[in-house]
């Protein structure tokens, strides 16, 4: 199907940096918003239920995977995490750029489903800065932290399927760099648009809806 907005999905380990880097975009640009997920994993701190997550019990989870309410799921890290149909499809047909922060196994399932969806992962500069970070971020207990280095390594390897690659070290230069990536693909869609419509006239038919 094809929307008139733009699918983007950002993933990274845990602590590389994601949701600073989209939140840091969405206030420069109007045009993006990032989907509110669902988890079975209890709120952090100073998360609000339907800000960062709708927070949701596993029964509650399972009843929306029965009815097909997910556009993807996976469980990371021990907890179940899913894309509500309802938290994109509305805003990419009305135009809107959205940005899914989710894991590489989200990842895939959303290239299968819109093809024409851009994936983004973000590294950070070293494993000891990632340590550094989630450490300084204070948010997780000790083992949490372990378990989420721990799978770092396994889900930095997924970077080659993704459509680009974001090095996290100087935080302005990365978002410049997303910037640039969302750019990018607004200008791409004008483009094959006008070739579309251009090819439409040239045959004397008219563009379907
Ligand atoms: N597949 C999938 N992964 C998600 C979704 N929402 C969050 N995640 C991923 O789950 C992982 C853990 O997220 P979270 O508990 O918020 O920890 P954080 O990444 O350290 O902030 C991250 O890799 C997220 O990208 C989702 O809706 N679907
Ligand atoms: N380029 C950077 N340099 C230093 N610290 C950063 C950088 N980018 C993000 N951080 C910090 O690292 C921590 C993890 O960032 P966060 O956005 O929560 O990561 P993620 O969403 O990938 O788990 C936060 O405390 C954030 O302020």
């Amino acid at each position: 199907m094809d929307y008139p907005g733009n699918l983007f999905v950002v993933s990274a380990p845990s602590g590389a940096g994601k949701s600073s880097l989209v939140n840091a975009l969405m206030e420069l640009d109007a045009l993006v918003s990032h989907s509110v997920s669902h988890t079975t994993r209890t709120p952090r701190g100073q998360e609000k239920d339907g800000r960062e997550y709708h927070f949701v019990s596993v029964q509650q989870f399972d009843a929306m995977v029965q009815a097909d309410a997910f556009v993807e799921w996976a469980n990371v890290h021990g907890n179940r995490y899913g894309t509500s149909r309802r938290s994109i499809e509305e805003r990419i047909s009305r135009g809107g750029d959205v940005m899914l922060e989710i894991d590489y196994q989200g990842a895939a399932q959303i290239k299968r489903a819109f093809a024409n969806a851009v994936l983004v992962f973000v590294l950070p500069p070293s494993l000891q800065e990632l340590h550094a970070r989630l450490l300084r971020r204070g948010e997780d207990s000790p083992d949490v932290i372990e378990q989420r280095l721990a799978n770092a390594v396994q889900e930095m390897a997924q970077v080659e399927k993704f459509d680009f690659v974001i090095i996290n070290e100087v935080f302005e230069r990365a978002l410049f760099d997303l910037k640039t990536i969302v750019h990018a693909q607004r200008l791409k869609v004008a483009a094959q648009r006008r070739a579309r419509a251009d090819t439409f006239k040239s045959l004397h038919l008219n563009l379907p809806e």
